[in-house]
């Protein structure tokens, strides 16, 4: 590997340079990476424009043979890919096995979709020369790619969240050209994926705009892409902060433009009475499978688990207690996280009106999170909002409530979220129904007995939620309705056959399904 980055079909050096860091001893990785500059960020986007018209008219064929030729270039690097990704990040071989084949696997989802077709929703109301009192015009509606996206690659996820993502993966699927800011914790892992991307535009004979990667150490470079006019959209996965400063930075643009940014999410899990008192054990210790896993660092981890009190809650309190006495320290992605993960625990534990019930098992070595189970009351929730914020890694609070009003009352004070999961048994139900209209305002996700972490890549999936969960609730960064948010609709009104694009065309070309009016 050597230290260049992907700008259109060169690979970019610089003098300058930054090294990664080996989280699980917080030594420095070689080699060193070049740092892209304003101008390498304000030359990717000029070829990202000139790429634009013609890759958005793409047919849907020729961009699904592309994505899964991406597909094919990652899975051909694969063992060196996952090695530098656990020297990066410091997650394990399994977790990172298996974030390569989702990524892959959502590349193949995506070209499989553009074979299908929906995703132009291609409508047509024919004209009505003869209607009274006034004739209709032929009116034609098809989705065309929104202009050329930049993307922040995630540090929690360095492979699925990151330079060939969701974000890119339903970019590309609609059309869009792609500038990627990857995530300065794993620069090795972004610039491999990086050119396998770059050599699947060559393969594929495409515009060489089509994508490119910048990277650095610091947040100049994202704003600069964010701020670059030809760009006309964006995806985020990260923090609350970074999340709402690109935003304001889109909105103050003369061209303002959507920010699609998954920040925090504290993932509520609420415990109903006939649930806990069949399985309360069983569920303290599921639960705190889902909270260490991956030292807590998803945007899914169960931060916040309510229910009603009572010796049933003692008996998952114990459980979880015990299992979370024995969970082992695991290595935190950076030493920046690891920090604050500390400090929000810290901050936990000193508050008055919190009980520390567990904390995982000593940690040894650089960046180890250790885990922290706290508990408090429905009241002293409701009283500090601070008590509902999000600490990133395997932390978790035990909300006890007076009763079902104070579950609910609990649940109208968190923001929005992406999941909230119920632990319900047929006894549950009627309680259960009473809060749906509650949970439907909070997430983007509702589920039944399962854990929130591990989301499913599929048509159905919704990933997103109302803010701060997301910064804009309509849409979903997972599963194949993420192609949407990089679509919008244009109207075709009594053009001439000659004039219209292939997906409007009289005789239907491309074979699109069509809704006809
Ligand atoms: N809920 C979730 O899914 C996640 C939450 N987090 C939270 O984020 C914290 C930090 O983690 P991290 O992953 O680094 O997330 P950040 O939000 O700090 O960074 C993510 C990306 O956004 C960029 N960025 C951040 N702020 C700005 C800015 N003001 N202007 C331009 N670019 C910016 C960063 O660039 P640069 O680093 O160069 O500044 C990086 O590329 C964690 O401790 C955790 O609390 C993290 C991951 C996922
Ligand atoms: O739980 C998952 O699989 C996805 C989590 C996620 O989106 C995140 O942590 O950023």
């Amino acid at each position: 590997m050597d230290g260049t980055f992907p700008i259109g079909a060169r690979a970019v050096d610089s003098d300058v340079t930054f090294l990664a860091i080996d989280p699980s001893t917080d030594a420095k990785i070689e080699p060193a990476f070049a740092v892209s500059s304003e101008e390498d960020v304000a030359e990717a986007c000029k070829l990202a424009e000139a790429a634009f018209d013609t890759f958005r008219e793409t047919d849907p064929e020729t961009r699904a043979k592309f994505l899964e030729t991406i597909a094919d270039e990652i899975e051909a690097i694969h063992e060196p890919l996952v090695a530098r990704a656990i020297q990066e990040s410091g997650l394990p071989r399994p977790r990172l096995e298996g974030e390569r084949g989702r990524t892959t696997g959502q590349l193949r989802l995506f070209a499989k979709h553009l074979r299908a077709g929906t995703w132009a929703s291609v409508i047509i109301d024919e004209a009505q020369p003869d209607r009274k009192p006034a004739p209709r015009a032929d009116l034609r509606q098809r989705r065309i790619a929104v202009g050329p996206v930049a993307v922040f690659g995630a540090s929690n996820f360095p492979l699925a969240f990151s330079v060939a993502g969701g974000d890119t993966a339903s970019a590309l699927a609609a059309g869009c050209p792609v500038v990627v800011k990857g995530h300065p914790a794993h620069p090795g892992t972004s610039v491999m994926v990086g050119k396998a991307i770059q050599a699947a535009v060559a393969k594929c004979g495409l515009p060489e705009g089509v994508f490119s990667l910048v990277q650095g150490p610091a947040n100049e470079l994202g704003a600069a892409l964010v701020k670059d006019a030809r760009i006309k959209a964006v995806g985020f996965t990260g923090s609350r902060g970074g999340g709402l400063a690109l935003v304001a930075l889109a909105a103050a643009r003369a061209e303002p433009i959507p920010v699609y940014a998954e920040m925090s999410s504290v993932n509520p899990v609420i415990l109903f009475p006939a649930a806990l008192a069949a399985r309360g054990e069983a569920l303290g210790k599921a639960y705190v499978g889902s909270l260490t896993m991956g030292s807590g660092q998803f945007c899914t981890n169960p931060g916040i688990v309510v229910a009603v009190d009572g010796p049933d809650l003692d008996t998952f309190v114990e459980a979880a207690a015990a299992a979370l006495g024995e969970a082992a320290p695991q290595v935190m992605l950076t030493p920046g996280i690891h920090a604050s993960y500390d400090k929000g625990v810290a901050a936990l534990a000193g508050h008055d009106a919190v009980e520390t019930l567990a904390r995982g098992t000593e940690a040894e070595g650089a960046n180890r999170g250790r885990a922290a189970l706290f508990s408090t009351t429905g009241k002293a929730f409701v009283a500090d909002p601070a008590l509902s914020h999000e600490v990133f890694g395997a932390a978790s609070i035990i909300v006890r409530c007076a009763d079902l009003a104070e579950v609910r009352q609990v649940l109208e004070q968190v923001e929005g979220q992406l999941t909230i999961t119920l632990q319900i048994d047929e006894g549950d139900y009627a309680d259960a129904a009473t809060l749906v209209p509650v949970l439907e305002r909070k997430a983007g996700r509702i589920l039944a007995n399962g854990w929130p972490t591990g989301v499913e890549v599929a048509p159905a999936m919704v990933h997103g939620g109302p803010f701060p969960a997301t910064s804009d609730p309509r849409t979903t960064s997972v599963g194949t309705a993420a192609i949407e948010r990089f679509l919008r609709p244009v109207c075709y009104q009594d053009l001439p056959d000659a004039l219209l694009p292939k997906a409007v065309k009289h005789d239907n070309p491309l074979g699109l399904p069509r809704t006809e009016g």
